[in-house]
Order: C-alpha cells, then structure tokens, then sequence
C-alpha cells in the first residue's frame, strides 16, 4: 500500500517580548498567511482523500454486483445481433427468441461487438461475454491431426475392420473406381455394439490409414452439456471438417441425438429433434462430399430413428460385437505386447476364461495385473497377477456396476 505524504508543518508563531507593536502585528498577518495556506493544501488532501473514497465505494458496487451475478443459478447463452440506444438485442439459444435487455454494470459496452457469445441471467440482462476459452466450439469436438491408432492394434474384430476399410478408405484413396463403376460410395456407417469393443480406435484408425485428421462429437455432450447450442455445433463440425479435408468425422453415442422421437413435448426433446435435423440436413445436402467421411457410434441401435438410417445418410451399418475366444487372445497379445509378460502366463487359457469381456475390459485386465506387480515391487507380471485382476475386475462387476465396461444388458 502507497503511503500518503506527511501532513504540512503546523506553522509556529514565535513572538519576542521585546518586540515592537508594529513587528508583532507583521508576525501575526505572517502566521496568519501561513495558517491559510496550510489550510488550503490541508482541503486540497481533503478532497482528493474523498474521491479516492468514492473511486473505492464503486469499487466495492462493482464487485458486490459481479459477486451477485456470480452466484446467480444458471445463465443461458445469447447471440449478440445489434447494439442500439435502447439497449442490446440479443437473440437467445434454443429457442431463438430476440430480445431487447440491458448490460449488468459490470460489463463494458464498448468490447461488446454483434455476433458475441454471452450469457444472460434469467431476466435477459448481459452478465458474461463468452471468450474463446469458453467456445462451445473448441470444446465439443475433439480434433486430432493425425492419429496415431493402426489396425494392428485392433483384434478380435476382422471382418468389421475389412468392412470398414471398405467403406471409409476406399471411397477416399480410390474415388475414380466408385466413379467408373457408376456407384455412390456409403455416406456413412454406422458402427453398433456394447461400449468398448474399439469403435473410436476402429475410427481413428481409418484416419490414420488414410492420412486424413479424425474429429470426435459426442452426441451425448451436445443435449447435456452444451444445451441450446447443438444444431450450431452440427453446422459447425461440418465447416470445420471442410476446411480440414481429408477428414474423418466420428459422432459418437449418436443415439443421443437420434433417438425415436417420443410423445413428450418438451423443450428438451425440442432441442434434440432441432440438433439431429441438422445433422440430416448436413448431410443431405453433402452430396459431393469431397473428402470427407463419416463415422458414427451407438451402443444402443434400438434407440435409433429411422430417419437417420435412409439411403445418403447412415447407409453402412457394420455390428461391432464384443469378441469371441480368438478375439480375446489376440487383444490380449495386443495389450501385452508391451508388457513384461512371466513364462508361466499361458494367455491361451486366460482368453478362454475371460467369457463376456470387451476389448476394454481385457485393456483394463492387463493394466490391473501390471499394478499387483508393481505394489509387490516386481517388474515381471506373472500368471497370479493376472489371475488377481481377473478375479478383482469380476467382484467389480458382481458389485453391480456391471461388467467393467458398465455394459449390461443393451439391446443392440
Ligand atoms: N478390439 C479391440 N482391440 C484392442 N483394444 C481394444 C479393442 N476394443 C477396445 N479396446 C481397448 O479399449 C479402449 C476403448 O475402446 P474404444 O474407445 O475404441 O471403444 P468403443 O467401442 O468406442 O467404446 P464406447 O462405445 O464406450 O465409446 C481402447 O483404447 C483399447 O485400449
């Protein structure tokens, strides 16, 4: 803290005995003078003491009306469409209603600019402007340049693999063949089965393979967490896919945007109908896809709507199972190739046992085992290690979360 200067000396009157009449009048006008001008410049510190208080009491406004709008529930996000005399017009998410509201005090009018994000409190009035950082954007979609799974890291799923290759890299490596065979290739595919059987990797392996960049959705994000915002970000992920060509755009859990439609009129469903429309719209009107493909994932395709399995939109659809016993050896191999494996691991009876496992959960076997070593300080894992997993991962699953993976009893 800056310290304020010292006070002006309290001016001294010395008067002599021996002084004349005259040079004790002249002494009392020069104390007189004096006790004026301390006077003046003791006003002046005076007034600049209270327009520090005042500066100091806004201040404090300021921060009491920020705080309150901070703890303020929810906001809900807003487009800014023009500045006028009378206040902003804001056009709200989800419901595109426009409205003419006011700032909050806090804001600075001058940084706002139409075509600003910001968030509203629930009497319209500006509370926030949305920076980069907060991009719905940059947050809903995972971009990766250039993947790094392969195919060799997949097992257990072959055909669906070939499949895929079929349908994703043909189309992209060798256009001029669906040409002159006078065929559309598959606007998308459609990859369905329980939760971690290696759908993403399956994706992203295609990218890698074809040199194109992978860019993630997840549905499920797009009605919880980015509510209002969902058919926005469709039409952007597929803005950004074209300036990214080639590319392979993954919309994972597309349930959650494209599920049957039911009776409930809620605004909720509202926003989720809005989303997968443009979503189909995206890619209907995506005729001359250049070199773009997609790929989407559900572990639940009872729960799909029709609309999005028509000819020109999902039109591959390729079941991605949890694997049988040879699948699980060869995952196994995969997930411990790596590994510093004992002799006495015989990996061929541990792939028998491990009936019901998904990819995943034999990815989270082998990382198990891997840590009853290292707790028992040794380097080597060996065939007890692997059978505590087993048998850790199987009372996590009695326990009721379902087997690791959490998957059930889906109908798929
Ligand atoms: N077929 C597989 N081969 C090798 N590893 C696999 C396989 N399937 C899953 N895994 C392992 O499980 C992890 C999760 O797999 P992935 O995300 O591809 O599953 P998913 O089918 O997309 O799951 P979800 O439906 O939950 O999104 C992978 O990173 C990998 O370690």
């Amino acid at each position: 803290m800056s310290r304020s200067p010292s006070l002006p000396e309290r001016p001294h009157l010395d008067l002599d005995p021996d002084m004349s009449d005259a040079e004790r009048l002249s002494a009392l006008r020069q104390h007189v003078e004096r006790m004026i001008e301390v006077n003046r410049e003791l006003d002046q510190r005076l007034q600049s003491a209270d327009d520090r208080h005042a500066e100091l009491v806004e201040e404090v406004e300021q921060m009491k009306a920020r705080n309150e709008a901070l703890k303020t529930a929810s906001y809900y996000i807003a487009t800014v469409e023009e500045l006028t005399d009378d206040g902003v017009i804001i056009k709200q998410h989800g419901n595109n209603q426009e409205v003419l509201t006011e700032f909050a005090p806090t804001i600075d009018r001058d940084a706002i600019e139409p075509g600003d994000r910001v968030a509203i409190n629930d009497s319209f009035a500006v509370q926030t402007i949305l920076d980069d950082e907060t991009d719905a954007r940059a947050q809903a979609m995972e971009v990766v340049e250039s993947p790094t799974v392969t195919y060799d890291d997949i097992g257990g799923i072959d055909e669906q693999v070939r499949e895929v290759r079929e349908a994703v890299e043909q189309p992209l490596e060798n256009p001029e063949m669906f040409e002159k065979v006078g065929i559309d290739p598959p606007s998308g595919v459609l990859l369905y089965g329980p939760p971690g059987t290696g759908k993403t990797m399956l994706a992203k392996a295609v990218a890698n393979e074809t040199n194109a960049s992978f860019i993630k959705m997840a549905g499920s994000e797009l009605v919880q967490k980015f509510i209002g915002e969902g058919a926005r970000l469709v039409r952007d992920l597929f803005k950004l896919a074209a300036e990214r060509e080639p590319v392979v755009i993954f919309i994972d859990e597309i349930d959650a945007v494209a599920s049957k439609r039911t009776d409930s009129k809620t605004s909720g469903d509202a926003e989720v109908q809005r989303t997968m429309m443009q979503l189909l719209s995206e890619m209907d009107g995506f005729d001359d896809r250049g070199e773009i493909r997609i790929i989407a994932a559900t572990n639940r395709f009872d729960m799909l709507d029709e609309a999005i399995l028509r000819p020109g939109r999902f039109d591959r659809l390729i079941e991605v199972p949890k694997p049988a016993v040879e699948g699980r050896r060869r995952i196994l191999d995969i997930h411990t190739r790596d590994m510093n494996v004992a002799d006495d691991v015989d990996l061929d009876a541990l792939a028998e046992e491990l009936d019901d496992y998904s990819g995943a959960d034999i990815a989270s076997l082998t990382t198990e085992a891997g840590m009853f070593a290292i707790r028992d300080e040794r380097t080597e894992v060996t065939e007890a290690d692997f059978e505590a997993a087993h048998e850790k991962l199987a009372n996590v699953e009695e326990s009721g979360t379902g087997p690791i993976s959490g998957f059930t009893d889906y109908q798929y």
